[in-house]
This record gives C-alpha cells, structure tokens and sequence, in this order.
C-alpha cells in the first residue's frame, strides 16, 4: 500500500520509518529546505536524528505529489497544523482516507481533532486517530510499542490496524474515537503536572497520588463527552499516561521538570526545540470542562502556574488544602 506521512516532525519521522518496512512511503515536510536536508542525509537530524531512512521511504515537499495515488494518508503535524492540512488536501480534491496522531484540543476553538476533521472535510472520507504510548525515538529504533487506531467506523478502525500492523508497533482497533482524543489531550497536560510534581522531588507517593486523582480527572471528563469508560484503561488513556508523566523522554514532563526549577514558560518552549501539546490544550481542557460543570482541579492547577503565574506553592496548597471528599474513579 502507498502511504503518505504528513508533518516530518519527531512522531511523522518515526512512524514513516516503522511503516516503511511494509508499505511504500512518502514523507511530506512543508518546509522545503527540510526536505532537502533529509533526503541529502537520510535522517532527520532536526527532529529525530541519528534514525536512518530505510531505501523505501521517499521524502517530498510537495504536498500534492506527496499524496498522489496513496491509499492512506497519516496527519503527523502538532494540533496546530491539522486544520491547514487538511484544508490543503481539501483544496487538492483528496478523498484518501486518513488517520491524524495529534494530541490536543485546537487552541481558540475547544475543538477535538475529529470536530476540526469535521469542520474541513466530506462526511464520505474515512477518518481516525492513532494514539497511545509511543516515544518517537523508540519507536523509531525498532523497540517493540503498542498503539490504539480509532474510528467512529469500526471497520475502518479494524481494516487499518490489519494493514499498518508490523512485528515491533502492534496495533489494536478502537470504536471509541472521542475517548482517545480525550486520553490524548489530557494525559499531556497531567505530565506536565508530573514533572512539576518529580522536579520538587515531591517523592513518589505523590507523583502515584497525582495521576490517580489525573486519571479520575480524564474519566470525568471523558463521561461527560460521552467517551467509554473502559477506554482510560486502554493504552490511549492510562497507557499513555504512565509513559508520558513518568518517561524523561516526554516533552510535555519536561516542561514540568524546567517549571519547577523556577523557568519562565517562553524559554522553556524556546528551548525545548519540540511541540509540547499539553500547553496549549490545558486552557482549551480546562475551558471546555467549565462549560460542562466537570471538575478537574490538576488541570487548573497546570493553567494557574503556566498562565496565570501563580507560583508552584500556591497550587500545591490549591490541591492538598481542598476538603477531604469521597474517593471516587471518575
Ligand atoms: N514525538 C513523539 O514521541 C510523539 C508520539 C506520539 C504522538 N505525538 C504527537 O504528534 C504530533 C507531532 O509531534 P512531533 O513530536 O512530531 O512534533 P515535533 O515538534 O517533533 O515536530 C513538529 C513538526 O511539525 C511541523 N509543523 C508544525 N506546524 C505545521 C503545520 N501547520 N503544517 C505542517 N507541518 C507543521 C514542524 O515543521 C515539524 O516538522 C503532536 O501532536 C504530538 O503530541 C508525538
Ligand atoms: O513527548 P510528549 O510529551 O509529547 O509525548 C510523546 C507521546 O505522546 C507519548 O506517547
């Protein structure tokens, strides 16, 4: 099958690789000097150096070659680049097929990618998300990961699993689409809580305590958007979680660690040379969830420290000073 990867970041490069073994792929960079560069060197050393290109993966910086005559296109762009991309291949007439891999709300809009997905293309062109604990780096090494794709069509969630499916990236099929996007979105504004959380050398207890009570957090909000429950337990939801609050390769926790060492947001994103979803999407969560009535006090508590520059201790007195309630999972 041909196969177009859109967006030559970490995650696009890492995916275009793995799927490279099966399938004939094209690697669509929108910056043309990128392009060059990759093809000249067969890695991308920009965003995910020292990961050879097999001899079958083509890069390109034409969109419109790019996905030519392919049969499944793979939007890797950050959450910030899906709308334009998908209203480029809309302006090209695509009907492909297509999964998107960004994690986050749309900042301005609340929306979840499927809503953005909706606003852009026909009702007729199948669509999904591929999520799930996934480092680009040991993705791309070959080291073995396992992912969730997920479609409201569930043949279509099944069809693309069976035919993106390698030795070392196992893939399961999930009917519950707005449940992973909801795991995807939020578990990165919990990792930024994490980070903040291990940077203090809080201890481990609390770092447990924190994504417990996170965990309850995305489940409530994931109830009151309809998701399935059990889908949190899934690897897009408690899968991720782990991997993103607690792995040091995590950008979103890195953002936490460098905040706790008393670094000002705008350098911490200058320098992190990465998208970091999680800060974005934590204004975008938490509007949403006022909106709805659910409380997510982790997710405020991310929001005061990175915009309203409330210090690490006055949201750890926010959190722990709270009245003791009912324990409950969601
Ligand atoms: N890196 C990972 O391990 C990983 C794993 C799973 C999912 N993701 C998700 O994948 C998405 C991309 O992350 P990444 O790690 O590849 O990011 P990155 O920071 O490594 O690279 C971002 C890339 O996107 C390109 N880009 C930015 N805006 C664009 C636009 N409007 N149109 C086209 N391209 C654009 C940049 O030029 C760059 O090539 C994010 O939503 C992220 O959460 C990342
Ligand atoms: O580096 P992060 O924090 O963007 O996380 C990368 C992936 O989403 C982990 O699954």
């Amino acid at each position: 099958m041909k196969i177009a990867v859109l967006g030559a970041g970490a995650w696009g490069t890492a995916l275009a690789i793995r799927f490279a073994e099966r399938h004939a792929v094209t690697l669509w960079s929108r910056d043309a000097a990128q392009a060059a560069a990759m093809e000249a060197e067969r890695e991308n050393q920009r965003y995910l150096p020292s990961a050879p290109f097999p001899a079958s993966l083509q890069v390109s910086a034409d969109l419109e070659y790019a996905v030519q005559d392919a049969a499944l296109l793979l939007i890797v762009t950050p959450m910030a680049g899906l709308r334009p991309t998908l209203q480029a291949l809309a302006g090209h007439g695509s009907r492909t097929p297509l999964l998107w891999a960004c994690k986050g709300l749309e900042a301005g809009s609340m929306l979840f990618p499927h809503q953005v997905a909706a606003e852009v293309l026909d009702p007729g062109i199948a669509r999904g998300m591929l999520s799930g604990p996934s480092f680009a780096q040991e993705v791309a090494k070959g080291l073995p990961a396992a992912v969730t794709i997920a479609s409201n069509d569930g043949a279509f969630a099944r069809e693309t699993t069976t035919s993106l499916n390698t030795a070392l990236l196992r893939l399961y099929a999930s009917d519950d689409l707005i449940g992973v996007e909801i795991g995807a979105a939020v578990k990165n504004v919990l990792a930024i809580a994490a980070g903040v959380c291990d940077g203090l050398q809080y201890g481990l207890n609390a770092r447990a305590a924190l994504l417990t009570r996170g965990l309850a957090e995305m489940a409530r909000f994931g109830a009151a958007l309809g998701a399935k429950a059990e889908t949190f337990m899934g690897l897009a939801g408690i899968g991720d979680l782990m991997l993103t609050a607690t792995g040091d390769l995590s950008r979103n926790r890195r953002v936490g660690l460098l905040l706790a060492q008393g670094l000002k947001l705008n350098d911490i994103l200058i320098n992190l040379g990465h998208v970091a979803e999680g800060v974005p999407t934590a204004r975008e969560v938490l509007r949403q969830a006022e909106q709805l009535g659910v409380d997510m006090p982790i997710t405020r508590a991310v929001c005061r420290m990175l915009f309203d520059q409330a210090t690490v201790d006055d949201v750890v007195s926010m959190l722990m000073e709270r009245a003791p309630k009912m324990e409950s999972a969601i």
